[in-house]
């Protein structure tokens, strides 16, 4: 039988424990979600996190600035962010509009209230086997990997994408769980039979079910993070999961897999920041 990795249930159960070490706190640890524009998926977004945050006890808000904003005034607001005692976690939400370098809005960031863990200072301690802040999505894969009782160590891992905010972290990740790791992307000669060799297969493309269940070694773990939204409204992931489903050990499901997880290890982050900080 193949275990459905269930991410709501899962990101749930983080987040009341997550509720109980904040209570047992004297101060509310502060998250502000900068969100600058329209972008549409973004609002849902949002608001899905300040709820999870305000409902586990943190104090959660988001600062909205108009799509016009320049690059200049963003890093003001920035700077004013990390000045702010109260505020234990900045999360400056993608994408930016257009006139704004993303990149530049990731540096200003205090490497220490960096809860998306996008900062090259925490990215050069992941890659360096440093601790730091870890990017949410692939904490959130590695905590699903453990409910699905990977065995990790010497494991063949395939992750399949290079982003900055999923694909690369979760390689290092990966790797310093001793997995043998192989990263992947749209320039790979033989994607299906790197694919084929995986014991974890990791999808994070953003592309609809590219990976096809033909693909998927007998016994697979497969954790899809590709949250792909059809024209009909409905939600789909990078993996053919009805083809994928009878070949795996255990496949998340898209949606209710890694999405509620990443927003859950955003306030796991956004804890252990304001520890770290305020001690
Ligand atoms: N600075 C920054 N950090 C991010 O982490 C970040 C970002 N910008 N920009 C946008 C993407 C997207 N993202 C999602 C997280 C959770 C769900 C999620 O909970 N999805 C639900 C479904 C939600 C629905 O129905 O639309 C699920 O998969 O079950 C989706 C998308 C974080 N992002
Ligand atoms: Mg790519």
């Amino acid at each position: 039988m193949t275990q459905i990795l269930d991410g709501k249930a899962i990101a749930e159960r983080l987040r009341g424990q997550l509720a109980t070490r904040v209570a047992a706190l004297s101060f509310k640890p502060g998250l502000v979600v900068v969100r600058v524009g329209e972008d549409p998926a973004s609002g849902v977004y949002v608001r899905n996190k300040d709820r999870a945050a305000t409902q586990a006890g943190f104090a959660s808000r988001t600062r909205h600035l108009p799509e016009e904003t320049t690059e200049a005034q963003l890093l003001e607001e920035i700077a004013a962010l990390n000045a702010d005692p109260e505020v234990d976690g900045i999360l400056v939400q993608l994408p930016l509009p257009k006139h704004i370098r993303a990149e530049k809005a990731i540096a200003a960031v205090d490497p220490a209230k960096d809860v998306d863990g996008f900062h090259p200072i925490n990215a050069g301690k992941l890659a360096s086997g440093l601790p730091g802040l870890v990017p949410c999505t692939p904490r959130g894969a590695m905590h699903l990997l453990a409910e699905a009782k990977a065995k990790l160590p010497g494991a063949r891992a395939v992750v399949v994408g290079r982003s900055q905010i999923v694909g690369r972290p979760m390689a290092q990740l990966l790797l310093a769980a001793d997995c043998t790791v192989t990263i992947a992307h749209s320039r790979t000669a033989d994607l299906a039979g790197e694919c084929r060799r995986a014991d974890i297969l990791i999808a994070a493309v953003g592309r609809p079910e590219l990976i096809r269940g033909d693909w998927v070694r007998e016994g697979a773990i497969v954790i899809d993070v590709g949250i792909n939204r059809m024209p009909d409204g409905k939600l789909k992931g990078d993996v053919a999961y009805a083809e994928a489903l009878p070949r795996a050990a255990a496949i998340t499901p898209v949606p209710g897999g890694v999405g509620p997880m990443t927003i859950a290890c955003l306030l796991e982050n956004t804890l252990e920041a304001a520890i770290a900080r305020r001690g």
